[in-house]
């Protein structure tokens, strides 16, 4: 296998749009590099485009051009090959809920052409591995969430791929859950060199999992990097100010007119509100910035000085706030 598990280039999906609706683009030119052995994020908000990448290069949807390389095998021309070098976890559980977990197994390497004795070896391999025997043989809709979710990765780990697709493997599980899910990707992806491509629109996770990152925005990779290089683009800081009961047009002019103060954003939720704004020097301008919103008689709570996150790195790239990108209003 060559050093990239995955390679795509200038891939785009049209799908068509109905009823004389014009077609949605939903991958415009999206390329991507992942080095073999490696956890790497594709990180987007809903709609991003991020099932849609997934789709093509695990060759259950062809795209409508460009090309794609997984596991050295090419996407379009070999996908029996590809199938054959992957795993695949969806959003949704793989799991038959009315078996055990270790018939769930059985069953999905009986599925991937194992003989009988050398299906149940692989199951309590991955039994073991994943420390399921107290639950191995109990029905799997008994098991948490947590623990159905990582059979759901256990499952994709059947056929010993080279390169694990997981969607959004953590959604909807407590952080507990999934603090144990991120140890376990981050266990599996060294162990066996194995190459982990998962999406999410978790930022948290993306930070603390991925080696490396292809933030996707409307079809496309808009920065990619690791975490830390991506932080790195961002110089200076963020400073944010909780606000109370704030006139957010108000609070806008305002924060606008402070030397210093670039990117500012006014985030309004019930009766709470905060600003956030990024600045060169964050300390020296906690200063100006707390007594300008003073004199305007806007009142506040906590102000914090922070060093840039991936938010801040989404927000630069996008165009557009990760958390709340419907609510938040930018002012320049
Ligand atoms: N089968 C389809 N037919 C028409 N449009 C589609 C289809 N599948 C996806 N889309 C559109 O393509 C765009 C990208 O969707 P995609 O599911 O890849 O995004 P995503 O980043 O995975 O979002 P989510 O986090 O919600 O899964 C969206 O605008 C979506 O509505």
């Amino acid at each position: 296998m060559s050093a990239s598990a995955i390679e795509a280039h200038d891939l785009v999906k049209t799908y068509p749009g109905g009823r004389g609706r014009p077609d949605v683009r939903a991958l415009d030119g999206l390329t991507l590099t992942v080095p073999a052995g490696t956890v790497h994020g594709l990180l987007g908000p809903n709609g991003a485009g991020k099932s849609t990448t997934t789709k093509v290069l695990t060759t259950l949807s062809t795209p409508t051009s460009g090309a794609a390389r997984v596991a050295g095998q090419d996407v379009i021309r070999e996908p029996g090959q590809v199938r054959r070098r992957i795993g695949y976890v969806s959003q949704g559980t793989g799991a038959d809920q009315l078996l055990t977990p270790r018939e769930n197994l059985v069953m999905a390497a009986r599925l991937r052409g194992l003989g009988r004795a050398a299906a149940s070896a692989r199951a309590a391999e991955l039994v073991d591995r994943f420390g399921f025997a107290e639950y191995a043989d109990r029905g799997a809709a008994t098991l948490s969430g947590g623990t159905r979710r990582k059979l759901d990765v256990a499952l994709g780990l059947v056929g010993s791929p080279h390169v694990l697709f997981l969607d959004e493997p953590t959604t909807g599980l407590d952080p507990e859950a999934r603090a144990a899910m991120w140890d376990e990707i981050r266990r599996l992806s060294g162990e066996d060199a194995l190459t982990v491509l998962l999406t999410t629109h978790y930022l948290e996770e993306a930070d603390r999992l991925a080696d490396g990152l292809s933030i996707v925005d409307r079809g496309r990779v808009v920065a990619a990097g690791t975490p830390d290089e991506l932080k790195a683009t961002l110089r200076g800081d963020t400073l944010t100010v909780d606000l109370v009961e704030p006139d957010a047009d108000l609070v806008r002019r305002v924060a606008g007119a402070v030397p210093g103060l670039d990117e500012v954003l006014v985030h309004v939720e019930g009766p709470a509100g905060r600003l956030v704004a990024r600045t060169p020097d964050g300390p020296m301008l906690v200063g100006p910035t707390i007594a300008a919103l003073q004199s305007a008689g806007v009142r506040h709570g906590a102000v914090a000085v922070s060093r840039p996150t991936l938010d801040d790195v989404y927000l630069r790239h996008a165009g557009r706030s990760w958390t709340s990108a419907e609510t938040v209003e930018v002012a320049r």
